[in-house]
């Protein structure tokens, strides 16, 4: 087992350079349907997608359109209504609450757009947070060389209100990577940060998914921060209406256009 320099400058493979091969996560005739008041909200109608290791999705489309719905039900902070969702090779919908809270602590890992960080707590101890209430040991060299990743080795000390909004959010990041999940579901990760740290912030997801093999869900409403993806999925009423490769923002922007314009005639 070769042991890697724990260095942010260091892009260390730790996977085969052909790529982890299979699906992390994937979902399948997906409905979710809220009973608020006398009409029901359907939020997803029917989403098949799946997620293949090692590759970062965006996830886009105008609000409403239930992107944000469709990252809690695959994450298994929501149940759906109908339809399954599989992460690796175990199907949330046989998991007990109890089952489904203990797979979110150890097999995947969130970050949200406000950080969500505990004031009260280091950067060490909020990065080592799910390990502790996974009951896990941390393995130390996986996270020597995310805080490093990250940009924190002399951070670690200091409380999150000390530290600026992107370095806040690197440390949510190193959190969310503590456990070495299998999926990384990202909600607007850089809607609070000016376009400057919101690029390090984005280069830093990539560089997980190219440097590690993990796998990588981010909703976002900014074609610049889809543009690190491999994929852009655009959602509207709650189905996919496009599949994107790899693109410049300028040409994300115009197929949402076009999209969008399809969606109002
Ligand atoms: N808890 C809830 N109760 C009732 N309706 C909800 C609930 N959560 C979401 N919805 C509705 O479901 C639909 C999809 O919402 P969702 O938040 O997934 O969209 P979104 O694409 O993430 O939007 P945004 O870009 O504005 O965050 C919307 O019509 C929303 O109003």
């Amino acid at each position: 087992m070769p042991v890697h320099p724990a260095h942010p400058l260091d892009p260390v493979r730790t996977v085969d350079p052909a790529g982890p091969v299979g699906t992390a996560v994937r979902v399948t005739r997906l409905t979710r349907v809220y009973p608020s008041g006398p009409t029901p909200v359907t939020a997803l109608a029917g989403v098949d997608v799946g997620f293949d290791r090692g590759t970062f999705t965006a996830v886009m489309g105008p609000s409403g359109s239930g992107k944000s719905t469709l990252l809690h039900v695959a994450a298994g902070l929501d149940r759906p209504t109908s339809g399954r969702v599989v992460l690796g090779d175990t199907d949330l919908s046989t998991l007990s609450e109890t089952r489904l809270t203990e797979l979110r602590r150890t097999r995947m890992g969130f970050v949200f757009q406000a950080f969500n960080l505990i004031g009260a707590l280091t950067v060490e101890e909020n990065i080592v947070l799910p390990l502790r209430l996974a009951g896990v040991r941390p393995d130390r060299a996986w996270l020597g060389q995310v805080v490093a990743r990250v940009g924190l080795t002399d951070r670690l000390r200091h409380r999150p209100a000390a530290l600026s909004g992107g370095q806040q959010q690197r440390v949510a990041i190193a959190r969310a990577l503590a456990t070495r999940p299998e999926v990384v579901f990202c909600d607007e990760p850089t809607g609070a940060l000016d376009s400057h740290t919101a690029a390090q912030v984005l280069t830093l997801l990539r560089a997980i998914v190219d440097e590690h093999g993990l796998t990588v869900v981010m909703v976002t409403h900014d074609p610049v921060a889809a543009s690190y993806a491999d994929r852009v999925l655009v959602l509207a009423d709650g189905r996919i209406v496009a599949d994107l490769p790899r693109s410049g923002a300028a040409r994300i922007a115009e197929r949402l256009a076009a999209l969008d314009g399809r969606a109002v005639r």
